[in-house]
């Protein structure tokens, strides 16, 4: 795990942000539900971090990873940026060609690289065209700096006249990460960079964007649904459910003691550290609410096993429940949940 140093400044301040898809008059008349993917996201980066973002399928993630990139265009909320020379931006409500001197400093890497790279380029053109576009290098000197990429992402150079389809899933993410690290970023936004791969080539790329971090202080907001990985890699964890964060602590404190019943559902299906351990999984029970049409109260209550009547009626703030720890719960501090580390203690 990369530690943050206690002096690191804020990079990214993410503020109220919401996407909202639908809401539109249809053909016909009538109006498409509005679907609020993101709904209200607030929470600061900081320099050289990886900042983790954990939650089921379907709760808004991607959504938050391509709105922070500007992938995407927030419906409402800022993005507050720091460039290295000072001041702070708000990405989310610049124009485009306001955006574009910033653009290059956000950086996007996908779970699926095949789709993510274009099959009719060869890796020099995938890799080459945005320092090209951008102006940061031409001619031969591209070259020379896609070569190098390859070989810092432990690629051979002479892989460049190659194109995509000829290399194995582990390989195309590196070849993603290189593209990712041809504008020189400073945020990389990695969304499940490792879900598609084989565990063991899993390790092998987590090594390498640690190495990369330490190398070129990159942050990373690093979006994944493994609480394994995220345990190894994070120094701080997000747990986003509907579009929301319910919970947002150290990644040790969060393991070790979760203050949100939703948080502690998710940890019940990691597998418990001894393997022999008599554990009977809590796996989380029924379907993630809908995000066109979300429970009153609190957005979780229909599925929690601590829900009391304030639940059903009053929705939760997201409140600061010791330094640093947030959690959106009535009954936070009042439940004694279970982390991982706390189930492996006791199952020894
Ligand atoms: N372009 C879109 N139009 C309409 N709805 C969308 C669009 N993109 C995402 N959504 C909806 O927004 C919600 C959040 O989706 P998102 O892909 O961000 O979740 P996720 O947590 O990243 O899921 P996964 O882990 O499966 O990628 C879902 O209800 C999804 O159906």
């Amino acid at each position: 795990m990369s530690s943050i140093s206690v002096q690191a400044e804020p990079i990214l301040s993410v503020r109220d942000l919401k996407k909202h898809f639908g809401g539109k008059k249809t053909w016909s008349g009538a109006v498409s539900k509005t679907i609020r993917a993101v709904d209200g996201v607030t929470f600061t980066i900081y320099e050289g971090e990886t900042f983790g973002l954990v939650g089921e399928s379907g709760c808004g993630k991607t959504t938050l990873g391509r709105c922070i990139a500007r992938a995407l265009d927030p419906t409402g909320g800022e993005v507050v940026y720091a460039p290295k020379e000072g001041g702070a931006v708000d990405l989310a409500s610049l124009k485009p060609r306001d955006l574009r001197p910033y653009r290059q400093d956000v950086q996007m890497i996908f779970q699926d690289p095949i789709s993510s790279l274009n099959p009719r380029m060869t890796l020099l053109d995938i890799i080459g065209e945005p320092m090209v576009v951008n102006g940061l290098a031409r001619g031969e000197e591209v070259k020379h700096r896609v070569g190098d990429l390859l070989e810092r992402v432990g690629l051979r150079a002479e892989y460049m006249v190659r194109y995509p389809h000829a290399f194995s899933g582990g390989q195309r993410q590196r070849i993603g990460i290189a593209r990712a690290l041809a504008l020189n970023p400073r945020v990389i936004v990695c969304d499940e960079p490792v879900s598609a791969l084989d565990v063991s080539v899993q390790a092998q790329i987590l090594n390498l964007l640690q190495d990369l971090q330490a190398e070129k202080n990159l942050t990373y907001l690093f979006i994944a649904h493994d609480l394994g990985v995220v345990e190894y890699l994070c120094d701080r964890v997000a747990v986003m459910y509907v579009g929301q964060v319910v919970e947002l602590a150290e990644t040790s404190d969060l393991f070790a003691r979760p203050l949100h019943p939703y948080t502690e559902a998710l940890m019940s299906a990691v597998p418990p550290a001894n393997p022999r351990a008599a554990r009977a999984p809590r796996l989380l029970e029924g379907d993630l609410a809908n995000a066109a049409n979300l429970p009153p109260g609190c957005h979780f209550h229909p599925r929690c096993g601590y829900c009391v009547e304030r639940c059903r009626t009053e929705e939760p703030e997201l409140r600061e429940y010791s330094p640093g720890r947030f959690v959106r719960c009535h009954r936070a501090g009042e439940l004694k949940l279970d982390g991982v580390a706390e189930l492996a203690e006791a199952d020894l």
